[in-house]
Formats: C-alpha cells, sequence, structure tokens
C-alpha cells in the first residue's frame, strides 16, 4: 500500500498559522498560501456561470477555497486598532529580544512563555512541558503536525504553552476516554463556545450542560431508522443529480473532464444537510441562493474568527466599524429569516405525537421527512423558536464541511491505492450494480465503509477537540506517564489531538499507511497492559455498528468524538458518504490529475485541500449489475432449454 505519509501535506506552504477552531472542535489552521501553481489543465471542465463566491468556477473556487484557508490576509485595520495594541508591544519585545529577527523574536517571546510567565495557574504542574523551539508554531507545517513531533517526543500528556494560554495537548486513548467519557460532565467546550456562540447560539456544540441535556435529549430520538431510510433515498438522489453534472462535463469535454471533486463534495453535502436537516432544497449542486451565499459567508467568517485569540467582534459596534463584521450580521440575518421561516411553516402544519408515534410514521409517504418536522411534532417539549434555530443551524454547519472532506479525501486515498480501488469497485458492482444504493446494502458494502473509516482516521475532522475543565480532576497516567495522574485546576484548557491518536505508532500499525483492511483485523499493545483494550473488529459484529467506532479502538479512534458528546450524525454523515460514493464510483473513473502534492493539505474549518480535489472524469463501463447478470443467465438457460425441446 502506498504510503501517503507526507503526500498531502507537502507541496504547500508560507505563512505563519494560528490555531483556529471549527463547528466541532479547534482546526490548527497552517494559515497558509500554497506556493505550488495550479495544475495546467486544459480539458473541459464543468462552467459554473455565476463569479459568485459560492457558486464559484473551478479557478474562482481555488481562490475562494483559498481564501477560506487562509485567514484572509491581514485582520481589519478596525479590529487591529481595537485589539491589537498589547500584542503590537509584546511583538516589540519578541524583536528586541530575538536581535531584530522577528522570528527569532517570537521564538524568545513563546520559549520564556513557556517556562512559566504570564501562565494562569490551573494545575498541570507535573506535565512535561513541550520541549524545542516553539517558533516551530511559525515554521512551515500545519501547527497540528508540531504537535504530532512533540508528541513523540514528550509523551501523550504535555503542556504548551503560547501567548497567555497554556494548553495541555492530550494524545492518548486511556486519557482521552477519561475526558471523553468517564468524567465527561467536568468539561465543557471552553474556548470553542465563546467563538461558537454568536453563530450557533446555544445550539449542541457549543451549548453549556444545562441547556446541552436538555436539548440532546429531545434531538436525539429524531435520528431513527425510518429516518435513515427515507434519508438514504434522499441521498441517492443527490448523488445521482452530482452524477448527471458530471455526465455532462466529460460529455462536453469529448469523454474526459477535469473537476474539482473537493467543490463537487462541498455543493453535494450543502444540499442533503438542507434536506434533512429542515427539508430546505438549496440546489447548490446545480444554481445558487442569496441564503446560499449567506451560508458560505457565515462559515467563512466563523473561519476567520477562529483565527484570532481576541474576541474583537464581541466589542460594542464591531459590527458597525469593521466591515466584515457588518457582512456577517447581514448573513446571518439572511439565514436566521430563512430558518425562521421554515420554523413557522413547520409549526403551521404541526401534528403533535409522542416520540415512538413520530418514529412509526411512514417516512416513505411523508413530503417532509426532516428533523424540523420531527422537533416541532414532538409531544410535551418545551422549547424556544430560538433555541430551535439554534439547533438547526449548528447541525447545518456540522454536517456540511465534515461530511464533504470525508468524502474527498476517500476519493484521494483510493486514487492512489488501485488495489484498495478495484476492491471496493467489486463490491459496489456486486451489491448495488445499477439500482440506487439503499440502506440495506450499506450492511453488504464492508469494505467501503472501512475505506471510509481510513479516510477519517488519517483525515479527522476536526484534528482537534477542546476541553475546558469545570473543577479540578486528575488525569490519568496513560502510556509511560506519572502513575500518580496529573492534576488539574478549574479552567485547564486541553486540546484532545485526533491526529495524534489516529496516527500514534503506539496504537497503530504503519498509521501513515491508508490501510482499510486494519478495521478487520484486532491490534494490540501490550505496553499498555489492561489500560487500554487495544481495536477489537469483534466488538463491531455483536452490535449495531457498521463503522468503526471509538467503543471499538477503545478512544484510539475517535472521528466523531465519543461519551456522551459523541456526534449526534455520525450515522447520518456515514450513511450518506457511503451511498454517495457507490452511486459516482460505479458509473465513473476519478484520476489525480495532478500530482498528490498538487492537491496539497491545509487546515480551516476542516482538513482539506490546499488547491483542490482535481480529478480527471470519465466514464467507467461497469460490469453488468448482478440483476441484469442473473437475467442474462436466465434467458440463457431459457433459451437452452427451448432448443432442447
Ligand atoms: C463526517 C462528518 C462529521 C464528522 C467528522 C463529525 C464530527 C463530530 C465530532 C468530532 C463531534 C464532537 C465534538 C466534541 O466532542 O467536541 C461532533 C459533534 C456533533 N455533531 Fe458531528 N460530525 C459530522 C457530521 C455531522 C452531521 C451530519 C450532523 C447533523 C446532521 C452533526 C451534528 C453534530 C452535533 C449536533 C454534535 C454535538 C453533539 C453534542 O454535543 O451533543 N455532525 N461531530
Amino acid at each position: 500500500m502506498q504510503q501517503l505519509k507526507s503526500q498531502a501535506a507537502s507541496g504547500t506552504r508560507r505563512s505563519p498559522r494560528t490555531p483556529s477552531l471549527n463547528a466541532h472542535g479547534l482546526q490548527l489552521s497552517s494559515c497558509r498560501r500554497p506556493s505550488v501553481s495550479q495544475p495546467a489543465f486544459t480539458s473541459v471542465r464543468p462552467r459554473h456561470t455565476s463569479s459568485s463566491p459560492l457558486r464559484p468556477s473551478p479557478a474562482e473556487r481555488a481562490t475562494n477555497l483559498r481564501s477560506r484557508i487562509v485567514p484572509q490576509g491581514l485582520p481589519d485595520p478596525a479590529a487591529v486598532g481595537l485589539f491589537f495594541a498589547p500584542g503590537l508591544a509584546a511583538l516589540g519585545y519578541a524583536f528586541i529580544r530575538g536581535k531584530g529577527n522577528l522570528k527569532n523574536g517570537l521564538s524568545h517571546l513563546l520559549t520564556e512563555v513557556s517556562q512559566g510567565y504570564f501562565q494562569p495557574d490551573v494545575g498541570g504542574k507535573n506535565i512535561p512541558v513541550a520541549q524545542g523551539d516553539l517558533s516551530d508554531l511559525a515554521g512551515d507545517q500545519p501547527l497540528f503536525k508540531a504537535l504530532y513531533q512533540w508528541f513523540l517526543d514528550s509523551g501523550g500528556v504535555f503542556k504548551l504553552v503560547f501567548g497567555p494560554k497554556a494548553f495541555i495537548v492530550v494524545s492518548d486513548p486511556v486519557v482521552v476516554r477519561h475526558i471523553l467519557k468517564e468524567n465527561v460532565f467536568n468539561y465543557d467546550k471552553g474556548v470553542l463556545a465563546e467563538i461558537l456562540e454568536p453563530i450557533m447560539g446555544k445550539g449542541l456544540i457549543p451549548a453549556d450542560l444545562d441547556t446541552w441535556r436538555v436539548r440532546r435529549r429531545a434531538v436525539a430520538p429524531a435520528f431513527h431508522r425510518q429516518y435513515y431510510e427515507a434519508m438514504s433515498a434522499m441521498f441517492a438522489r443527490c448523488a445521482g443529480r452530482s452524477a448527471e453534472k458530471l455526465e455532462a462535463a466529460v460529455a462536453a469535454g469529448g469523454g474526459s473532464a477535469v473537476v474539482d471533486m473537493e467543490a463537487e463534495f462541498l455543493s453535494l453535502g450543502l444540499d442533503i444537510i438542507g434536506l434533512g436537516v429542515f427539508n430546505y432544497e438549496f440546489g447548490s449542486i446545480t444554481s445558487e441562493s442569496p441564503v446560499i451565499k449567506a451560508v458560505y459567508g457565515v462559515l467563512k467568517e466563523a473561519e476567520h474568527r477562529s483565527t484570532f485569540y481576541l474576541p474583537y467582534w464581541n466589542l460594542p459596534l464591531a459590527d458597525v466599524l469593521v466591515p466584515r463584521q457588518a457582512k456577517f450580521k447581514r448573513d446571518m440575518r439572511v439565514i436566521n429569516e430563512c430558518l425562521d421561516g421554515l420554523i413557522r411553516l413547520a409549526q403551521e402544519t404541526r401534528q403533535e405525537e409522542d416520540a415512538e408515534a413520530l418514529q412509526a410514521r411512514d417516512y416513505s409517504k411523508l413530503r417532509d421527512p426532516s428533523l424540523l418536522r420531527f422537533l416541532v411534532d414532538m409531544r410535551g417539549e418545551q422549547f424556544s423558536n430560538v433555541q430551535l434555530r439554534d439547533d438547526l443551524m449548528t447541525m447545518l454547519i456540522a454536517g456540511h464541511e465534515t461530511t464533504a472532506a470525508v468524502l474527498t479525501w476517500t476519493l484521494f486515498c483510493l486514487a492512489q491505492n488501485p488495489q484498495a480501488e478495484a476492491r471496493v469497485l467489486a463490491e459496489v458492482d456486486g451489491v448495488v450494480g445499477d439500482r440506487m444504493p439503499t440502506l440495506d446494502d450499506i450492511k453488504s458494502l464492508p469494505y467501503l465503509r472501512c475505506c471510509l473509516g481510513e479516510s477519517l482516521r488519517l483525515y479527522p475532522q476536526p484534528p482537534i477537540l477542546i476541553r475546558r475543565a469545570l473543577g479540578p480532576d486528575t488525569l490519568p497516567a496513560g502510556l509511560r506517564g506519572d502513575p500518580e495522574g496529573y492534576p488539574i485546576g478549574k479552567g485547564a484548557d486541553i486540546f484532545i489531538s485526533v491526529w495524534n491518536l489516529h496516527r500514534s505508532p503506539h496504537l497503530w500499525k504503519d498509521p501513515d499507511t491508508f490501510r482499510p483492511e486494519r478495521f478487520f483485523e484486532p491490534h494490540h499493545n501490550p505496553e499498555f497492559g489492561d489500560k487500554w483494550a487495544g481495536y477489537r473488529p469483534d466488538s463491531l459484529k455483536g452490535g449495531s455498528a457498521l463503522y468503526p467506532n471509538e467503543t471499538a479502538a477503545d478512544f484510539a479512534f475517535i472521528p466523531f468524538g465519543g461519551g456522551a458528546r459523541k456526534c449526534l450524525g455520525d450515522q447520518f454523515a456515514l450513511f450518506e458518504s457511503t451511498v454517495a460514493l457507490a452511486t459516482l464510483l460505479r458509473r465513473f473513473n476519478f484520476r489525480l490529475a495532478g500530482s498528490a502534492e498538487e492537491v496539497g493539505m491545509a487546515t480551516g474549518a476542516t482538513i482539506h485541500t490546499a488547491n483542490g480535489l482535481m480529478m480527471r472524469v470519465t466514464r467507467r463501463t461497469p460490469p453488468p449489475s448482478p440483476a441484469a447478470a442473473g437475467a442474462q443467465q436466465q434467458q440463457q438457460g431459457a433459451g437452452k432449454v427451448a432448443a432442447a425441446v
């Protein structure tokens, strides 16, 4: 199997980065500009007619995506004026200490800070501080890759100090299990909640624990079997639309087209999440609308905000003085009006029932099978319209780019692994044939499911989860840790590095290699003793879980988090990805149009490509479907019988 180790990560470069956050967690934004040139694609690409940033042409889209990746160069001057005087003083200090060289100066500042100046007392005194030159943070690689090196050097629990803040970085499954499951209610989302609150209000992801308890209990029952049946049909319909669009591009290109598949998956993901969550047809695969524009605007702003330490947008008049804040406000108004309208409509047609009765509805006959319909119709639920809107907004943002990223990286990995690709195709041809894939088909596609798991292992969305301790706690030792554990205090900020866990040499064989079959094989590291149970595929067979998950891996694999605050949309996203890939892979061949290095990797709201996933798409001639082959055999058999008679 091909090593992916540095393929995607290399090839893009040069600009400082800061940590950033997305809907689900911390994004270690590289904030860098790719220096590689776009491959010189000469063949026909599908054209978008608009110059809107939302329905971009491929060239526009690459620029837009990059501008989403790179936090838009310099911040707003007004914002700088409002906030950065102390920062500039610190930089001046850094400059002097660094003898005139800013990078050295930063290194001095960060190193001195790491040695204890300005550090708030939140315990963790026996936690090793990452050794080395913290100017690595201003170097060439994404921050989460720098964290990986420190993890290898310093172990599964270490402290990272920069600016006025100290963060405890956790990359050990024993400690992660403790935080996400065993002592879950001692933690909230900390800095993530501060950033997301203006966008998602008290939606499930940033919600405080009291709000979260009530809303989780209300929203979770909406994801039920009948809902997934209806959703699978919708996934197939939307994926069919994407296929038609690709067909047209291939036909226009005389048999092949170079298409940015990442952009296609973003459109597909938006259409699906709109229909699944509030039965709203964005139609973004084929069109554009002010609402789509506003959604992308808000996503972009969320990403931009996450690259700043200081929430300047909360200052009085920020939305008047800072142009991008004014735009953000306008975008929010457009989305809120749309959501309010949908909520109003759902309320006008409300048919109250108990949760069990709602789950037993005949979803095949419902014109609106969405989550919104379920939530509004549920008897006895007390919630305000604002709360409902926050929940919808949260799911819209949580389920869009994340799923598109999974599809993007799975296709990227398959294109470089012909054996894995051949195995997936054989599976899809044998199971789905020319039909639309169904929910039941997913059960018979184990290898495709593992490919999705493997893509999520290598490219977790997000690569870091954030927590803040609400009270004192003692983190367990984990592998080779202090046997006494690590006492921490209230307010301690924690980064759970999903990237480190997923690529840890202590937890996985050949951690950087794309090898989906690993999820069929048990794996254990005896060094953990009985602290970590290892990866046990058998534990999936007995349960209802179809995809590798955190329980089977005992928290070494946490693409959807784990414990009480685990993602609510995990099955939605995985079913969607399976149906979409089965639909597209059956009909088209996808080859990288340039090299893997040219694809590049960058982080923003998710880990995405730096330059788009440019693929040469051609029609695939699949073998006859099993049904067609069966019919053909029957005909031949009948022919033989007739001849014999
Ligand atoms: C591949 C796609 C997705 C990935 C990788 C993903 C990942 C995650 C992760 C890691 C968390 C936990 C965050 C934390 O613990 O801090 C989370 C939470 C959440 N996700 Fe997803 N997600 C995906 C798709 C979706 C979809 C499609 C929806 C909705 C339809 C959704 C809704 C949510 C919600 C509501 C939460 C908050 C759960 C809670 O706190 O109770 N996600 N997601």
